[in-house]
C-alpha cells in the first residue's frame, strides 16, 4: 500500500481542507479543483518538490498570480499519479459523506429544540401569577432562540460547505478524466495504459486471465505529414484511432501510445484469437480509401499499418511485455510493413 493511501482518511481530508483554504484563501488563491489539488498535496506534504518549490515563493514574498499557479498546475498536478487523484477522490467523497451526517444530525436537533421551546414557551404564557418565574423563563426562552438561530447559520454554512465540497469532487473526476485522456484522439493515453496494463498483471496472477498486446504503428507516416502536411496528418491520426476502437470489443482497451503508435490490451485473449483480431484491425485500416477536400475527391494515398502482437505469460513484468509486443512490431515493419506479426 502506497504512503499516500495509508494516510487516505477522513481526519487527514478533514485536516488537509482545513489548513489548505485558509492558506489558499491568505495568499489571495481562487479556490479551483486545479489549485486545491497543488495545496492539497502541500499539506499532505510527501510531495517534497512541491513542498520545496512554494515554501520558496512564499518566503520570498512572491505573489501568486493566475500565470504562477498554472505553472504549479503544470508542473505538479498535471504529474500527479491516477493513484493520487483516486485518493483524492475516495477523501472528498468521505468529506461529503461526514458533512451530510453533521447536516442531517443538526436538522433534527434543530426541529426537536425548536419544538420543546415552543410547547414550554405557551405554557409559561398562561401562567399570569408568576411573574419573575416568566420573565427568567422567557429569557432563556430568548437565548435558546438565538441558539437554534446559530445552529441554522451553521446547518447553511455546512449546506454550502457541502456545496463547494460536490461541485470539487465533480471538477477532480474532470481532472482525472483529462489526466488519462490523449488530447488529439481522445483515446487513453499512455498513463491509462500503463495502468490498465497493471490491472491485467493482476488478474493474471490471482485467476490467470488470460491477456494479450497489440501494438499498432502507422505505417511511413513521417512520409505521409511531409506530403499532405501536419493538419491532415492529425486527422489520420484520429481516425486510425477511431477505426481501432471501433472495431474492438468494449471490454478491450485501447490507447495512443505516444506519436504514431497505438496499444490495444485484450482482456481474456490468447495468442490465435490475439492474431485475429489484430489482422482484422490491419485490413480494415488497409481496405479504407482515405480522401480530403469539400468533395472528397483528393486521394490522401494508402494508408496501412503494422502490428506486433504478444501474449502474457508466467515470467512477464509490465516492460517484458510490451518490449515482446514491440520486437514484433519491429518484424512486422522490416519484413515489408502492412502486417501482423506474433512473438
Ligand atoms: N501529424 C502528426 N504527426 C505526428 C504526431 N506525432 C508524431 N508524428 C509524426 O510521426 C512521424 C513518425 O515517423 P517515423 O518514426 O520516422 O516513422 P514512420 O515514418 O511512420 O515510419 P515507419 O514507422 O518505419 O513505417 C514523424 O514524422 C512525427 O513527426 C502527431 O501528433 N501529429
Amino acid at each position: 500500500m502506497s504512503s499516500v493511501k495509508q494516510l487516505s482518511n477522513i481526519e487527514v481530508s478533514t485536516k488537509i481542507l482545513r489548513h489548505a483554504v485558509p492558506k489558499m484563501s491568505e495568499l489571495d488563491i481562487p479556490v479551483t479543483p486545479e489549485n486545491y489539488s497543488v495545496w492539497y498535496e502541500y499539506f499532505l506534504g510527501v510531495n517534497l518538490d512541491l513542498k520545496r518549490v512554494v515554501d520558496h515563493k512564499i518566503e520570498n514574498g512572491e505573489i501568486f498570480t493566475e500565470e504562477v499557479n498554472s505553472d504549479l498546475v503544470k508542473q505538479f498536478v498535471l504529474e500527479i499519479s491516477p493513484d493520487v487523484i483516486e485518493s483524492v477522490h475516495v477523501e472528498t467523497q468521505l468529506v461529503i459523506n461526514n458533512l451530510l451526517e453533521k447536516v442531517s444530525k443538526i436538522s433534527s436537533g434543530t426541529a426537536n429544540l425548536t419544538e420543546t421551546l415552543t410547547d414550554f414557551n405557551q405554557e409559561l404564557q398562561k401562567t399570569n401569577d408568576a411573574d419573575m418565574l416568566y420573565k427568567l423563563v422567557d429569557t432563556l426562552v430568548n437565548e435558546m432562540g438565538s441558539v437554534i438561530h446559530d445552529n441554522k447559520q451553521m446547518e447553511a454554512d455546512l449546506n454550502h460547505m457541502n456545496e463547494e465540497v460536490c461541485s470539487l469532487k465533480s471538477e477532480m473526476e474532470n481532472l482525472s478524466v483529462v489526466a488519462q485522456t490523449d488530447q488529439l484522439t481522445s483515446l487513453f493515453n499512455r498513463r491509462a495504459f500503463e495502468d490498465q496494463i497493471q490491472v491485467h498483471m493482476e488478474n493474471y496472477e490471482q485467476n490467470q486471465t488470460a491477456s494479450s498486446l497489440l501494438v499498432v504503428d502507422i505505417d511511413h507516416f513521417k512520409l505521409f505529414n511531409d506530403t499532405h502536411g501536419h493538419l491532415v496528418g492529425d486527422k489520420v491520426l484520429a481516425y486510425v484511432a477511431l477505426a481501432l476502437k471501433k472495431s474492438v470489443k468494449g471490454t478491450d482497451f485501447v490507447a495512443r501510445y505516444g506519436g504514431e503508435e497505438f496499444v490495444v490490451l485484450l482482456p481474456d485473449t490468447h495468442l490465435d484469437d490475439a492474431l485475429i483480431v489484430a489482422e482484422a484491425l490491419r485490413k480494415k485500416i488497409a481496405d479504407k480509401k482515405l480522401t480530403t477536400g469539400k468533395e472528397k475527391k483528393h486521394s490522401l494515398g494508402p494508408l496501412t499499418v503494422s502490428v506486433g502482437v504478444a501474449t502474457l505469460n508466467n515470467s512477464d513484468d509490465r516492460e517484458s511485455y510490451f518490449i515482446r509486443a514491440d520486437e514484433a512490431l519491429y518484424r512486422a515493419k522490416s519484413s515489408g510493413r502492412n502486417r501482423v506479426c506474433g512473438e
